[in-house]
């Protein structure tokens, strides 16, 4: 086995050696505790020399991990885990020379016979040896196992951060791109000052109720007269008929002048109560078919339900669906919550801030705190529910109303305002983002509304004996029940519906809403229904539809306008009931029992194949000569 010729750092060593013994004969404890020192000192140094450091930033101390960080200008570290190879055998290396140092310091002061005659100095010389030989397998117990250990900041043992050596110019990571953190932004809204942008109005002729229809029109035209003023210049009517013409020669200039004759303006629809409360830049109305289906039975009494529909082939087969459950045990409807939503979303600096404010609104003393402003509000409201919830340092907090005869949206959402302001007071640093938060969830497909409800929660029931699923039908039990698993239930399933297992639910929503003056938007959430029908034992069908989500009024909003108002009159609902919340029930009821005719009509049509049969003779004029 051939030997390397020795290592040119032995042969100084053994100089070292020499020249040491060349020395004149020092006080042996001296002399071996300098000797002791001075290597423990090299092979610190030595074993330091390649680890690198930098400052934890801002200190490093325990606090500043809980401040947000701001990020040195240092190069942070490489990121990578494992020290580099070459690095490795560099110090070990090290290591191997340093022990072999010590080693020959020992044999040197082991050959110092006079020092260890007497047993003391062996002793010293022993504690003093144990000692050197701990600290220098210390190091390279720990070391030699654990690299990384040796490069932590000795100042800071709580978090240990990790140091790898600065990427070089050839290292295999680029240095990282320090990137300025922004502070977030301002949750302030935009226009929290609406006279900030309050635009200069045209100065208005004195005589402009003397000048004529076009001439006002010109006007107009010129912008010297704001189009959405002319309510506030003239009576609503001729407000109306100016700015017909204003618009007509708009689409003239378009090549569509003279669209809007077919539109009707006059007569029936009452513009001042439209005005501040239903449209703005009125310039007619759309007159939609209202059919009357039924009587229905619902709850022991007969119903008529009136449809605003374009759809030809919708008001017939509800009817028949009315025909139907009213020939079999009538229609039996719950209301099992009743109570809109909205839920405003605030912003605190910090995570922890939104859960105190989570905490302090879940706690029963501080909601009535919340009740107790919100129903300051309203002579109707009644706050009901308070649940918030967390996302980082937001905090949505949906509230739950009741709102007697109104479906709510204007009462809850004045009343959230009020509590945001309660909640200021409590937690200065809460900003308002937006009075909507999204999890109401108003006008929008939400798994919310499907699942706590929102406005009256319904559900209903009727038993059709198998004589009249025949006769009125058309079909059989067993086929209508095999349609509706497979097309309510399992089709929907895999569409991925959310509230949607139902034939057409929006169908009778969207229709009773146009009819009464609802919210049309709200069909989206209204129209969760979920159908489902079995054969009951003597061979008859059972259904039912459960709505969670049904958002009705039965004053403001459009209930107010005649046309609506009468359709609600013809339902036995117009304006407020005897006890608050009463007609606004009721009428939930009928868009329910609406529903389920519809349902029960549609999947029959369905199961007998006759769909398509009934549109073309009630959904499609034959084309006109
Ligand atoms: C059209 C019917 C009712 C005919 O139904 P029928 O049984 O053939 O007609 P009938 O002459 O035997 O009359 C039976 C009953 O139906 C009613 N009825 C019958 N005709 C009328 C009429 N003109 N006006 C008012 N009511 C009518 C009426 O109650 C009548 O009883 P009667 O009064 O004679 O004792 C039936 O074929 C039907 O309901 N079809 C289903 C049509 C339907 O539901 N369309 C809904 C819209 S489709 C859609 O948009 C949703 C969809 C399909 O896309 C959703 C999905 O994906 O599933
Ligand atoms: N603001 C919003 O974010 C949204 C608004 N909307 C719209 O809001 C309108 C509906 O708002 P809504 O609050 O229902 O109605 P309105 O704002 O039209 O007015 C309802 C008010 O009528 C008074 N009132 C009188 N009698 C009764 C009674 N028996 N029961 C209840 N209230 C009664 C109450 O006044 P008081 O409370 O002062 O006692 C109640 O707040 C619709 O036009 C809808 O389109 C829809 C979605 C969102």
């Amino acid at each position: 086995m051939t030997f390397s010729e020795p290592t040119t750092i032995g042969m100084r060593i053994d100089a070292v050696i020499a020249s040491l013994e060349s020395l004149p004969r020092a006080n042996p404890e001296i002399l071996y505790a300098s000797l002791i020192g001075a290597s423990l000192m090299f092979s610190f140094l030595v074993l330091n020399s390649g680890g690198s450091s930098m400052a934890l930033p801002d200190g490093g101390d325990a606090d500043s991990l809980n401040k947000p960080k701001k990020i040195s200008n240092a190069k942070p570290v490489s990121s990578s885990d494992e020290p580099q190879p070459k690095w490795h055998i560099l110090r070990l290396t090290n290591y191997v020379v340093t022990f072999g140092f010590l080693l020959s310091v020992l044999k040197f002061a082991s050959n110092a016979t006079t020092y260890l005659d007497d047993s003391t100095s062996l002793l010293q010389f022993l504690i003093i040896w144990s000692i050197s030989m701990c600290y220098f397998f210390g190091f390279f117990g720990i070391s030699f196992i654990e690299l990384d250990e040796l490069e932590s900041e000795p100042q800071n043992h709580q978090h240990q951060m990790h140091r790898k050596p600065m990427p070089t110019k050839d290292s295999a990571e680029p240095p990282v791109k320090v990137v300025k953190m922004h502070p977030p932004a301002s949750s302030a809204p935009v226009c929290t000052d609406p006279t900030s942008f309050k635009k200069p109005s045209p100065s208005i002729p004195a005589n402009i109720k003397e000048l004529s229809n076009g001439e006002i029109a010109s006007l107009v035209l010129q912008d010297k007269v704001k189009d959405h003023q002319l309510e506030k210049l003239l009576d609503p009517h001729r407000a109306v008929e100016v700015r017909r013409l204003k618009v007509d020669n708009q689409l003239d200039s378009l090549g569509r002048g003279g669209a809007l004759a077919e539109l009707p303006h006059k007569h029936d629809l009452d513009y001042k109560r439209v005005l501040g409360a239903n449209c703005e830049i009125v310039v007619g109305y759309i007159p939609i078919p209202v059919g009357m289906a039924g009587p229905i039975t619902l709850n022991g009494e007969s119903v008529y339900i009136p449809m605003a529909t374009t759809e030809g082939c919708l008001v017939a087969s509800t009817n028949r669906g009315c025909k139907a459950i009213t020939q079999g045990s009538g229609a039996v409807s719950s209301i099992l919550r009743d109570g809109i939503t909205r839920a405003p979303c605030v912003r605190l600096p910090s995570a922890k801030e939104a859960s105190e404010v989570f905490l302090w609104i879940e706690r029963p003393e501080n909601f009535q705190k919340l009740k107790e402003v919100f129903e300051s509000t309203t002579s109707f409201g009644k706050l009901l529910e308070a649940r918030p919830t967390v996302a980082g340092k937001n905090v949505y907090i949906r509230l739950r109303c009741f709102a007697g005869d109104a479906m709510g949206m204007n009462m809850i959402s004045k009343g959230s305002l009020a509590v945001i302001e309660c909640l200021r007071q409590v937690f200065p640093n809460i900003s308002l983002v937006a009075l909507s938060g999204n999890m109401c969830t108003d006008k929008k497909a939400a798994a919310i509304n499907w699942i706590e409800g929102r406005g009256k929660s319904v559900v209903i029931e009727a038993t059709i004996p198998k004589g009249v699923v025949r006769s009125t039908l058309k079909t059989s039990v067993p086929a209508i029940v095999e349609a509706n698993v497979n097309k309510n239930l399992i089709g929907s399933a895999m569409a991925g519906v959310v509230g949607g297992f139902n034939a057409h639910a929006s169908n009778n929503v969207t229709a009773v809403f146009l009819a009464t003056g609802q919210d049309p938007a709200q069909n989206v959430e209204s129209a969760n229904c979920i159908t489902l029908m079995e054969e009951t034992p003597e061979g008859d069908l059972w259904i039912s539809c459960t709505m969670p989500s049904i958002e009705v009024g039965t004053v403001g909003g459009g209930t107010g306008l005649p046309a609506q108002a009468a359709c609600l009159k013809a339902i036995g609902v117009k304006g407020g009931g005897e006890n608050p919340g009463d007609n606004a029930k009721q009428l939930a009821h009928v868009v329910a029992a609406a529903t389920m005719a519809g349902e029960l009509s549609l999947m029959a049509a369905l199961a007998s194949n006759s769909l398509v049969a009934a549109h073309m003779t009630h959904n499609r004029k034959p084309a006109s000569k």
